[in-house]
């Protein structure tokens, strides 16, 4: 099975802070994401682009760096692009995506972009954060729309000011309901597009304990990963979507009882009486494609 690049941490610098953008590649997050939307005010749009593009085009970082502009219907948006394309970051979030369109322009300026400093074609990539119901109809399209893009994320503080309510603590049982059927919704389109699914940023820093049921949550879901504003979360994070040695124990097993029952000319086989079928041989796959790219186990195929 191939094995995706790894997003299961995904944190915004704020692109106004220096000091979070200089060290924001050091936490081991799988991508960050310097921020000059909504973390910048409008007065300081103009110097947190000039801090965003020096830290790009200047300071070496050794995970995936994206970089969120200003939505392109603002008086910033299609700024960022000119100022920010020629530091080369590794893909352009597009907060608020509404429509195909949007992601088609913003290909085409790339693709300019691409062709004019000298970049490789279809390098940089794109990452949109739906944040309102008109996103969430258009996810599909949006999701499809170039081939440059890499995931769709939700942005639920958002998500939930669009829907004149709140953004309630994701916990399985009690928390998150506003949010549940577009985070569902998401990951449909980003699964039919082929591409990934992030979920939303939890702000309650001293809360972990309902930090780590929300990322269960977005996990359970189907959620590739997710974003995230604070070092502190990369750990909780990486726990929750690194696959722990019984999971890849079980995989394994599952792997050689599927094995064995093919051998025998069939396609199912109780293993501790548990039935093994197709299904359960792709998710097995995928937990050790995971934990490969997640660097806890090495085999390439089973003995
Ligand atoms: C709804 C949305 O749009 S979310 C997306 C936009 N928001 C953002 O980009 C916010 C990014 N995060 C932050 O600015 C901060 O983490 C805050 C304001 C939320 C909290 O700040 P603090 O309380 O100072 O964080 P904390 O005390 O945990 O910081 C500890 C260390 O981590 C660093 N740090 C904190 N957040 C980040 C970050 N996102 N990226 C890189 N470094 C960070 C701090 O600089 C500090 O470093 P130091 O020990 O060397 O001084
Ligand atoms: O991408 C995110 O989760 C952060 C965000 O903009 C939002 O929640 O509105
Ligand atoms: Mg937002």
């Amino acid at each position: 099975m191939a094995e995706e690049r790894l997003r299961r941490s995904v944190m915004y610098a704020a692109g106004n802070n220096p000091g979070l953008l200089q060290n924001a590649g050091i936490y081991g997050a799988d991508s960050v994401i310097f921020d000059v939307e909504d973390s910048v005010s409008v007065g300081e749009k103009d110097s947190a682009r000039e801090l965003v593009y020096n830290a790009l085009k200047y300071l070496k970082f050794s995970c995936e760096i994206g970089v969120r502009i200003n939505h392109i219907s603002t008086p910033w948006g299609y700024d960022d692009l000119d100022y920010l394309l020629p530091a080369k970051p590794d893909y352009i979030r597009l907060p608020k995506g509404e429509s195909g369109d949007e992601i088609r322009d913003i290909d085409k300026i790339i693709t300019k972009a691409e062709e004019e400093y000298g970049f490789e074609p279809g390098t940089i990539k794109i990452m949109v954060s739906i944040e309102s119901p008109k996103g969430l109809r258009n996810a599909y399209e949006i999701a499809s729309a170039s081939p440059r893009m890499i995931a769709i994320a939700i942005g639920g503080e958002d998500f939930a000011t669009s829907l004149k309510t709140e953004k309630t603590k994701g916990n399985a049982i009690t928390g998150g309901r506003e949010l549940f059927v577009a985070r569902s919704m998401i990951v449909f389109a980003a699964r039919e597009a082929g591409i990934q699914a992030i979920d939303s940023v939890f702000s309650d820093l001293r809360d972990e304990q309902t930090f780590l049921a929300e990322v269960e949550l977005a996990k359970e879901l189907g959620f590739d990963g997710k974003s995230c504003v604070n070092p502190r979360q990369i750990d909780i994070i990486h726990q929750v979507y690194t696959p722990s040695e019984k999971e890849i124990d079980y995989a394994h097993r599952v792997l050689a009882a599927y094995k064995d029952a093919l051998t025998k000319n069939s396609g199912v086989i109780a293993l501790n009486g548990k039935m093994i079928d197709a299904p359960m041989v792709i998710r097995a796959e995928r937990v050790l494609a995971n934990a490969r790219s997640a660097g806890v186990y090495q085999k390439e195929e089973i003995e």
